[in-house]
């Protein structure tokens, strides 16, 4: 795999990708390169297509044409699990845990998961200690060590938010997917959101839908506007933001609303 990445230096290589709800066109032939290592943001009106791109990516839906390589390797067709174990994790614009297990427990059963390890009488210790061990050194990493026992349900929005985070990094995934992971969040919440997502995705490659553009320039490398099934230009955030063309897209959406 690591031969691979190298030789095409892009974490994730979408090509000419095109979804079809019927005779509806979603996605037009979308070209999408994202560099091992950065973090990127998808930016877009309403209703441009950004959760279906996560959905195609993240294999919930079939593409229509087109590839999506993921290290190199063709994701097509696989299931999501599969496209999980080959190292892409996903993060819901949903809250997506188990509101009823602490918050150590939800960790421990991702890193479970990861191992393929199920809950059982006979596990041995010293497999289970590396399990702890390993969701207890993501519970440090998201910031949540003193919510350890608490469960879930009962973490603040923002403390929930982080917990999903902490869920994408058990899988060991080396590319994360963040659907807006600020979203709903006050100003002091969104700060210390921003400064997580930058600590875990370290080393890591980020691709995240993110309407808050103080969010996109403080975090992302590059960004890239999702306009009705098009990629209307990829670039630094200040050039997007200089940009006439991304400034007409997002003008016109407000004439419009
Ligand atoms: N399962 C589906 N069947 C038919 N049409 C769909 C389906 N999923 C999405 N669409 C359509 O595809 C288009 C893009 O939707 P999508 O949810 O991907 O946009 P979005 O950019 O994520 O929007 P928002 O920012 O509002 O969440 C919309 O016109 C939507 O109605």
């Amino acid at each position: 795999m690591s031969t691979l990445h190298s030789q095409t230096g892009f974490a994730l290589q979408l090509t000419d990708v095109t979804k079809s709800f019927g005779e509806i066109s979603v996605m037009k032939g979308v070209n999408l390169a994202i560099k091992a290592g950065e973090r990127h943001a998808v930016i877009g009106p309403n209703g441009a297509g950004k959760s279906t791109l996560f959905n195609l990516i993240s294999g919930m839906f079939p593409v229509t044409s087109g590839d999506i390589a993921l290290n190199g390797r063709s994701i097509v067709g696989l299931p999501p699990y599969q496209i999980n174990r080959s190292g892409l994790a996903r993060s819901f614009q949903i809250t997506n845990i188990f509101p009823r297990l602490s918050v150590f427990e939800n960790l421990r059963i991702g890193v479970l998961a990861r191992h393929n390890v199920r809950f059982g009488l006979f596990q041995p210790v010293s497999r289970m200690r590396r399990i702890n061990d390993e969701a207890r050194a993501i519970l440090a990493e998201v910031g949540l060590d003193a919510r350890a026992a608490d469960m879930a349900g009962d973490l603040t929005y923002s403390e929930q938010r982080a917990l999903e985070i902490g869920m994408t990094l058990t899988t060991g995934a080396d590319v994360i997917l963040l659907d807006e992971p600020t979203a709903g969040m006050s100003r002091e919440e969104t700060a210390q959101a921003v400064e997580l997502i930058r600590s875990v995705t370290e080393g890591k490659t980020l691709l995240m839908v993110e309407h808050d553009m103080s969010v996109v320039f403080s975090l992302c490398d590059r960004v890239s506007v999702l306009v009705y099934g098009n990629i209307l230009a990829t670039d630094t955030p200040k050039a997007i933001s200089e940009n006439r063309e991304v400034q007409e897209a997002y003008l016109g959406e407000e004439t419009a609303s």
